[in-house]
């Protein structure tokens, strides 16, 4: 079934739409089902009828509430946050310990909500002072006309002017033997009783935090109170007040502190909004989600949303032209959408000596921003945790965590290689006019997406240096680039095709030792051809791929930075080399000399050995990275220079019946252990773990040893990642930052990194 939300990020009105196909085609919609919860759900039941001919199935509020919280915390890895001080972290939930739980939704009123399971739950309590009261004053005292706008005034409000405060009794100091600073509020908007003022003699600025400040912590309280009253230790914040805005969310968690003294949590949700839209579309039958599982849901960031005065309506669009005019109007309203909202002065007074939170986010996330992190869950079936990983639960794939610092550092080296990349993208599809404004709208599109990021961070959920990589491919493939660095790929896998009977020989001629040594050194050396790496793109212009393979080769000195090649030697050629590897899976990294002079070299003497071996290789383009398509072409080009990769080829199924025969003098030779291929399930340079196809998951049961290749795989995700069998990461280092970060090191080290079990 197709379906959509409709992201009309307030509760009042949520709409989930089920596509029907009269309703693409344009005809006249009939039976078209719409559920709707909220009290617009009744509302603009008529005018649904009336003007669209469509009947509204209104769904009862609280259910769509908590099913669509029960829905987030389960599907999405990265929902719930705290928000203290300015900091926001995520928090990873354990499905097996979510229950009970606290469900506070802000929207006019407050609904405070005990969640003890699926459609198990109880409206406990609630308050009429909430997010209504709020605007509702806020509006009749500062004249606003939006919320925005007010909330924007209390980030450069100082509340101390309106607010009576424990120092304001006892003469600046603090009330020390019942625990109150004197910064504590003793009494909102109690200063005004006692001075002979008018409204406007107050500030609009300090009158929106004093009423921000006194809503919030209000509501922090009477949850708390709850919370304490049925032993309830975390408490989850939704509805459309919060609206990610820093100061609302600082405060609350404060209050909840306070009051708890530390032992309760408020915890926030990302789409805190939509809470009652999801619950409204988890009512539909039929779905089949109910087995739902995290790993089997994406979430993307697609740019193509209707985005009509300041609002996103409806689904992304499918239509790729729609799409691009979309883009291009995004542009044109660009700064609208990626200014950040200025700095609040702090203000001096707070609770509990709490000077005010600290909130450096200063973010009102205004609609226009939304529009960048609605994110899109794909529903993939097919895919698994990988079953190797020692402990999924602990699992993280990315290597550094993207603060601030480093996040600028890595939206530079991003931005720098948008040029060429964008070059290579629309050469590669014809260098025609449609391609030209598609590669616009692909820049316009990743360049927003970094800006929305520079200005937070954790906008889009945890987001690694993996995330981002994969973003960039996904901004590519949303403007229909296909491959962009398919004719490189080409070149460079005939070049070294045409130099690898001349490697085979040589390596042939070696001892045992010898030879595993050089295949070790040719796969780090041919790491080096790595067309996200600015430095090794600039080396591309001092000579051939053959030149720069044997230059490559020549500098390789150990030890390495990290060498843990001895160690591999001793497991291969010593130790128990009468029990070689039953199966390794290898997971290739890019074209041309990477996979042909270095992997493919590598399996063909693990097949040697006896060894079953499994390439694994991206399902989609990314980079030039190879793919699991493109493999079975370049083993078949391989084995014909190759009675080894040619006989497991053939026992893997690789090869079609054209290369029967080529080398009659096989014939004859024992039968031998398999060379397959698999695709890994990804579309990008790195590879999270948690999500991988199940033919990989299916592959990886009889595995015992698993060969990482290059920094994507093995560097910027997995390094720290342990596995239930041996592994060996192989990666060139090929950027300056990461090789001192990481290791203290250069750029052009290499690693070997070994990590048998026992
Ligand atoms: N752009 C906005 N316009 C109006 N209210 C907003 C806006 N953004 C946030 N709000 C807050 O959201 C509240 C409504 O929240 P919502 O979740 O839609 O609740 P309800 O369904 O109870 O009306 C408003 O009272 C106001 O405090
Ligand atoms: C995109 C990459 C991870 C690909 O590396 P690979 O996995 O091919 O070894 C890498 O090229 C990279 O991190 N590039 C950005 C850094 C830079 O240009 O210095």
């Amino acid at each position: 079934m197709n379906a959509w939300t409709s992201f009309l990020p307030n509760n009042y009105f949520v709409v989930v739409c089920v596509d029907s196909p009269s309703w693409r085609s344009g005809a006249q919609p009939d039976n078209i089902v719409i559920k709707a919860t909220g009290g617009g759900a009744y509302k603009y039941a008529d005018l649904f009828k009336e003007r669209l001919g469509v009947s509204l199935e209104k769904e009862d509020e609280m259910d769509c509430l908590v099913s669509g919280a029960n829905f987030l915390l389960k599907a999405i890895r990265h929902e719930a946050f705290t928000h203290m001080d300015g900091h926001k972290e995520y928090v990873q939930i354990d499905q097996n310990d979510l229950f009970p739980f606290l469900l506070v939704n802000v929207g006019s009123g407050v609904s405070i909500i005990k969640v003890d399971g699926h459609g198990k739950f109880q409206r406990v309590s609630g308050t009429n002072v909430g997010g209504g009261t709020y605007w509702g004053l806020g509006r009749l005292m500062t004249k606003c006309k939006s919320f925005d706008e007010l909330l924007e005034l209390s980030q450069r409000g100082d509340n101390s002017t309106i607010d009576m405060l424990v120092g304001d009794i006892y003469g600046g100091l603090d009330y020390s033997k019942i625990g109150l600073s004197a910064s504590t509020i003793a009494s909102s908007f109690g200063k005004t009783i006692s001075e002979n003022k008018e409204l406007s003699d107050y500030r609009p600025e300090d009158i929106s935090l004093s009423l921000l400040r006194m809503i919030s912590y209000n509501i922090g309280q009477i949850s708390y109170l709850n919370a304490l009253r049925y032993g309830l230790k975390r408490i989850f914040f939704g509805g459309f007040f919060i609206r990610g805005h820093a100061y609302t969310m600082d405060t609350i968690s404060f209050a909840v502190n306070f009051w708890s003294k530390g032992e309760a949590q408020a915890m926030f949700l990302r789409h805190e909004g939509f809470l009652g839209a999801l619950g409204a579309f988890m009512s539909y039958e039929k779905h089949g989600l109910d087995d739902l599982r995290v790993h089997h849901l994406v979430e993307r960031f697609p740019m193509g949303a209707p985005y009509v005065g300041g609002k996103i309506h409806g689904p992304p669009l499918g239509d790729l032209n729609a799409k691009i005019s979309w883009m291009e109007k995004f542009v044109q309203k660009g700064t609208q959408i990626i200014a950040p909202v200025p700095m609040g002065v702090p203000a001096t007074t707070g609770m509990g000596g709490f000077e005010r939170p600290t909130s450096k986010g200063d973010i009102l996330r205004s609609d226009a921003s939304a529009a960048l992190n609605v994110g899109v869950l794909h529903l993939v079936p097919t895919l698994d945790v990988f079953p190797l990983l020692e402990d999924p639960k602990t699992y993280e794939p990315n290597t550094i965590d993207l603060d601030q610092d480093e996040f600028k550092y890595w939206f530079k080296v991003l931005s720098d290689h948008l040029p060429d990349l964008v070059d290579k993208a629309v050469a590669s599809e014809g260098g025609t006019d449609d391609a030209e404004r598609r590669g616009d709208a692909f820049v316009h599109a990743f360049s927003a997406h970094l800006a929305r990021l520079m200005e937070e961070p954790a906008a889009y959920g945890k987001f690694g240096l993996a995330n981002l990589l994969e973003l960039r491919e996904e901004c590519l493939r949303e403007f229909q680039f296909v491959d962009a660095y398919i004719s490189i790929k080409q070149r460079e896998n005939e070049a070294s095709l045409a130099v690898l009977p001349d490697l085979l020989m040589e390596l042939d001629t070696m001892n045992e030792e010898a030879r595993l040594l050089a295949l070790i050194e040719g796969v780090l050396a041919a790491n080096i051809f790595d067309w996200g790496s600015r430095a090794c793109v600039e080396l591309y212009h001092k000579g051939t791929i053959i030149e720069i393979y044997r230059m490559s080769r020549k500098k390789m000195q150990r030890p390495w930075r990290i060498d843990d090649f001895d160690m591999f030697k001793k497991r291969m050629l010593t130790d128990r080399k009468d029990q070689p590897y039953k199966r390794a899976l290898l997971f290739v990294d890019n074209s041309g000399a990477d996979v042909v002079l270095g992997m493919l070299p590598l399996a063909r003497e693990l097949l040697r050995h006896g060894t079953e071996v499994v390439l694994v290789a991206n399902s989609l383009p990314a980079l030039n990275d190879v793919t699991a398509n493109e493999l079975p072409e370049i083993i078949a080009e391989a084995s014909k220079h190759c009675g080894i990769l040619r006989k497991a080829a053939e026992a893997g199924g690789l090869l079609v019946d054209a290369m029967a025969g080529i080398q009659d003098d096989l014939k004859d030779a024992p039968e031998s252990v398999p060379l397959m291929v698999v695709e890994n399930g990804c579309g990008s340079p790195c590879i999270d773990f948690r999500q991988v196809s199940s033919e990989l998951a299916a592959a990886a049961k009889d595995a015992d040893l698993l060969i990482l290749e290059g920094m994507g795989r093995a560097l910027h995700t997995n390094l720290n990642a342990r596995f239930k069998c041996d592994a060996l990461k192989l990666a060139m280092v090929k950027n300056q930052r990461l090789a001192e970060k990481l290791f203290n090191g250069n750029i052009y080290d290499c690693i070997c990194k070994f990590e048998p079990i026992s």
